[in-house]
């Protein structure tokens, strides 16, 4: 049988809610059972190893590796894990980033030694086990000879890492060019710098095409490693193009990717040059995810608003295909900072730290040296306080690690002489012969040095301008359980979405909001410290990297089961050439084609402006002139067009053409030669018209280019035409103003659309109407044959899908809602099921026997009608007592246009689709057309 099968299936299919919240449980089972049966000894080893690996961290105590030797113990970034049935968990995770967690240093022709590479992202990433994972990245050096490079994949091989070799040119135009030049003081809200004509390989478009350059370097690599089954995590900004690169090589790849940075509202996005190509590249991916709600929003938003396509509350959705967006919080190994605090080197250097600072409050600041961080509005913030608080001028200082980052690009450049003067100016100022106000580095620190500081700090002040997340707030937290010290965090960092209960919310850019900030944090009463603290303690220890990591995974697995599940459930296409043969070889065939985007040239192309000019009449395809009138020209065949539309809009389109029109979803019909008539029940109550009316119009006035319908047994808001979110926070208002008011008591249906809403009274669908136009048509024609071929084509609404089910032959004629018998005439063979209709003794006890037959309308103009009264219906039509339709399943073509979630046999994209199957299906009838 072919296509959509009513969505019969019985078999419990758990929502993605109920999905998560079992499979977080069984997380939080098997991570008890496996903290149970591991000693403390071990999780200290495993400590004390991962410890050891980060020794290395830009303290010049790095480690050398030799490919030949792999001299320490390789450690694994993720360790496998076992399941809950105690199997080991074997999917294979590819995180693929930019950055490797380890940056190699050339000691030699085949020597290398490995750092760590600075950065949350890396943080975070090497706080995640439980999977099989490879990482796939730059080593951050360039390495142009063979033996280097088959060297340093070696040594990389040992940390499981792989690596992508780019040349000098490409991260200068990649890295430096396009990822921190343009994308990432456009993400944080930074504007675009000014393009720089004179060089060219500053101009937007050679580091546009260096960064997809690179990107499908980054993708040849991953296809070469890449595996059945594997799960591909992309990450970043840098890798905005990777996930369409891995889908055109295999489309079968699980693709995930991540945003570490903020995405910004679409009016940012907006003035990107590749804007498109971009986002496109993105939605490629099965699932999106950022850190935080609003991210996640703008970044549908954008895709509404700049391509044009569907946001709903899963993701963006395209021509059916559903890309998942969702906000997935990072967060730290927190074990490992807590643990770290015990060791003896830590201990060491906070003793050291004490007795360094006696007597004054230990204020702290940990960033890359990154203008989005806030290092000067902090210290200039910080030079206010000193200002208006004398008395705090030898109590207090302020320790700033700078960590030097992205030093190739100017820009940094020159923020590193500004802190630097600012630092310099406020020393000299606030400086006494034995202390300084602001103790500036420019290093980084090592782990230990690092969870020392964070230990012995009473103030932690994070100003970011604006910051993904913010991973240095979360470390602060997880080492202050014994001090309790103070959060001041920057309400721009995504850490304020989590932490904001806990810390001192500030903006960075009021420099006097940070002073008193400062001021209160010093002065803050022990109690309240501790209440903050623990919330924002809770937070960390419970939201962790691996809870990220693991969330995101599994979510991206189900949402890959859950496409597929979908594309199973999607009709097949319509197939063409059957369905022609089959035209061909039949005797009386009726053809039923919906007009408004089934008959119509599209409209609503991708990436249009919301502000420019539409066409708002719908016109016919022009296309689909000489097919149509050949078509309609053929004795055996009819061709109804059933529209929502009013009858002066398929008047006008179609008033040439031989053929059927069926106007307000098949309420008033004609045969072009002949007049209107009704097939309108008689006492439609339409005393809600005037009420609806009076909403729809204040509505109208308050959406910009939206625009309503009065029908006669309907109204229509539409908003196709208008800016898609509002026009959807629009229609949401609408609802309820309407629920609340005019139709609370009134017996109409409100049906909404993609843009729209409608309100119908009560009954009046198309399928509906179809038994009534049917017995018209076979009365008229003096048909005396029955109609043993259905091809029934249109983008109707959900509500209207009841005219596809209609002539169903596989459905049970009680799931019709009118009454069938079949055919005495055929033998029906095995399996096979056919149905035939008689008209119109077989309406009785139906829903449609309630409504009458048609009379010719007098007069067309629709506002003269009276509904009520029924005036203008013309008398019931003779019973017919024949089998009106005897319809073979194989005969029976019902498709939708461009909605996959559908009760028709089949689907076509567009009405493009459309047109090209009536040209062919007229070519056959009739060889010798143009
Ligand atoms: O690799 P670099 O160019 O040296 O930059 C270091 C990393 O900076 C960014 O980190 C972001 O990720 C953190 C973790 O999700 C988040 O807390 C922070 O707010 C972000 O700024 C960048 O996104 C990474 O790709 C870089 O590796
Ligand atoms: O000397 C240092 C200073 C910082 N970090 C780490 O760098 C990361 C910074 O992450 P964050 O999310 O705060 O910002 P990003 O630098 O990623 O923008 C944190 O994990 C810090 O522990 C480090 O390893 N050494």
């Amino acid at each position: 049988m072919p296509g959509n099968k009513y969505n019969s299936n019985s078999v419990h299919v758990p929502g993605r809610v109920e999905r998560l919240l079992r499979e977080r449980e069984l997380r939080k089972s098997s991570r008890a059972s496996h903290s149970n049966e591991t000693t403390d000894i071990s999780r200290v080893a495993e400590l004390e190893h991962e410890l050891r690996f980060r020794e290395g961290e830009n303290s010049g105590i790095s480690y050398v590796e030799q490919s030949s030797e792999g001299a320490i113990a390789p450690r694994p970034l993720t360790e496998g894990c076992e399941r809950q049935d105690g199997r080991p968990f074997r999917q294979r995770l590819l995180v693929v980033a930019n950055r490797l967690p380890v940056s190699a240093v050339r000691r030699g022709e085949d020597a290398w030694s490995l750092e760590m590479s600075g950065g949350g992202l890396v943080t975070a990433l090497l706080g995640v086990k439980g999977f099989e994972a490879r990482w796939i990245g730059w080593a951050g050096v360039n390495v142009p000879d063979e033996i280097g490079q088959r060297a340093l994949t070696d040594a990389l091989a040992q940390k499981k890492c792989i690596p992508v070799f780019l040349d000098e040119e490409i991260v200068h135009q990649y890295y430096n060019g396009y990822c921190n030049n343009i994308l990432w003081p456009l993400f944080h809200y930074l504007a675009l710098p000014q393009e720089d004509r004179l060089a060219t390989t500053r101009s937007f478009q050679s580091q546009f095409a260096a960064y997809r350059k690179a990107n499908q370097m980054f993708a040849d690599v991953v296809n070469k490693h890449y595996e059945d089954g594997d799960v591909v995590w992309c990450h970043d900004y840098h890798l905005m193009f990777l996930p369409k690169c891995l889908k055109e090589y295999n489309s079968n790849m699980k693709v995930g990717w991540f945003l570490h940075t903020p995405f910004p509202s679409s009016e940012i996005h907006r003035t990107l040059p590749s804007r498109s190509e971009l986002l496109r590249s993105v939605l490629a991916a099965d699932l999106v995810g950022f850190h935080t709600y609003d991210y996640a929003r703008h970044f549908v938003s954008a895709c509404t608003r700049i391509l044009g396509l569907e946001g709903t509350p899963e993701g963006v959705e395209d021509q059916g295909r559903l890309t998942r967006v969702a906000a997935f919080p990072i967060g730290i190994d927190a074990v490992r900072f807590i643990g770290a605090l015990d060791t003896p080197p830590v201990q060491e250097h906070m003793k050291e730290l004490k007795e360094r600072f006696a007597g004054r409050k230990v204020m702290l600041g940990v960033d890359r040296l990154d203008m989005i961080k806030g290092i000067p509005q902090k210290i200039l913030a910080f030079e206010k306080f000193l200002e208006e608080n004398s008395d705090w001028h030898d109590k207090v200082v302020l320790l700033q690690i700078a960590v030097p980052t992205r030093t190739d690009v100017p820009e940094y450049q020159k923020l590193t002489s500004q802190v630097h003067e600012i630092v310099g100016r406020i020393n000299g100022r606030f400086g006494t012969l034995t202390a300084v106000p602001i103790h500036h580095l420019d290093r980084s620190l090592d782990f230990h040095k690092l969870c020392a500081l964070y230990a012995v700090t009473d103030i932690a002040l994070v100003t970011s301008l604006r910051d993904g997340m913010n991973l240095v707030s979360y470390e602060f937290v997880a080492c202050q359980d014994a001090k309790k010290g103070v959060l001041i965090l920057s309400e721009f960092a995504g850490a304020a979405q989590s932490l904001g209960a806990g810390a001192i919310l500030v903006n960075p850019w009021n420099i006097t909001e940070v002073a008193a900030s400062i001021a209160q944090a010093l002065n803050m009463p022990a109690e309240e410290r501790e209440k903050r603290h623990r919330h924002n303690f809770a937070h960390v220890t419970t939201h962790t990297a691996q809870e990220w990591a693991e969330t995101f995974v599994s979510e991206l697995n189900d949402t890959v089961v859950e496409a597929q599940l979908r594309t199973r459930q999607v009709p097949p296409f319509l197939p063409f050439q059957d369905a022609i043969d089959r035209y061909l070889k039949s005797n009386n065939r009726l053809l039923i084609l919906g007009f408004n985007a089934t008959l119509t040239e599209p409209v609503d192309t991708p990436g249009r402006r919301g502000d420019q000019i539409k066409e708002m009449d719908l016109k016919l395809h022009p296309d689909l002139k000489e097919p149509l009138t050949a078509l309609c020209s053929d004795l055996r065949t009819t061709v109804v067009v059933l529209s929502g539309s009013d009858r002066s809009v398929l008047d006008d389109n179609f008033a040439e053409y031989n053929m059927w029109l069926a106007a307000e979803n098949g309420m008033f019909l004609r045969l072009t030669k002949g007049d209107w008539m009704t097939t309108m029940p008689e006492h439609l109550n339409m005393e809600w018209v005037d009420s609806v009316k009076h909403v729809f119009e204040y509505f109208t006035e308050r959406t910009p280019r939206s625009h309503f319908e009065l029908r006669e047994t309907s109204l229509v808001w539409n908003y196709k035409y208008a800016d898609v979110e509002f026009g959807r926070l629009q229609a949401r208002d609408m609802l309820q103003h309407l629920w609340t008011g005019p139709i609370s008591n009134a017996s109409v249906d409100v049906v909404q659309g993609s843009r729209s809403v409608e309100v119908r009274a009560v009954g009046v669908t198309k399928g509906a109407a179809i038994d009534r136009i049917l017995g018209e048509i076979v009365h008229s024609k003096s048909m005396t044959t029955p109609i043993d071929y259905v091809l029934c084509i249109g983008h109707f609404l959900g509500k209207d899908e009841d005219v596809y089910t209609f002539f169903e032959p596989e459905l049970p004629s009680d799931a019709l809602g009118i009454a069938r018998t079949k055919a005495t005439d055929g033998v029906k063979s095995p399996g096979e099921k056919r149905s035939s209709l008689k008209l119109p003794a077989s309406k009785s006890g139906s829903k449609a026997s309630a409504m009458k037959t048609q009379r010719p309308l007098p007069n067309p103009d629709k506002r003269n009608n009276n509904h009520a009264s029924g005036s203008g219906r013309r008398s019931s039509p003779d019973k017919i007592s024949w089998n009106v339709l005897d319809l073979k399943g194989e005969n029976y073509f019902s498709c939708a246009v461009g909605r996959p979630r559908t009760n028709a046999r089949y689907l076509v994209g567009s009405s493009d689709d459309v047109v090209l199957f009536l040209k062919e299906l007229a070519h056959a009838s009739f060889p010798g057309l143009a």
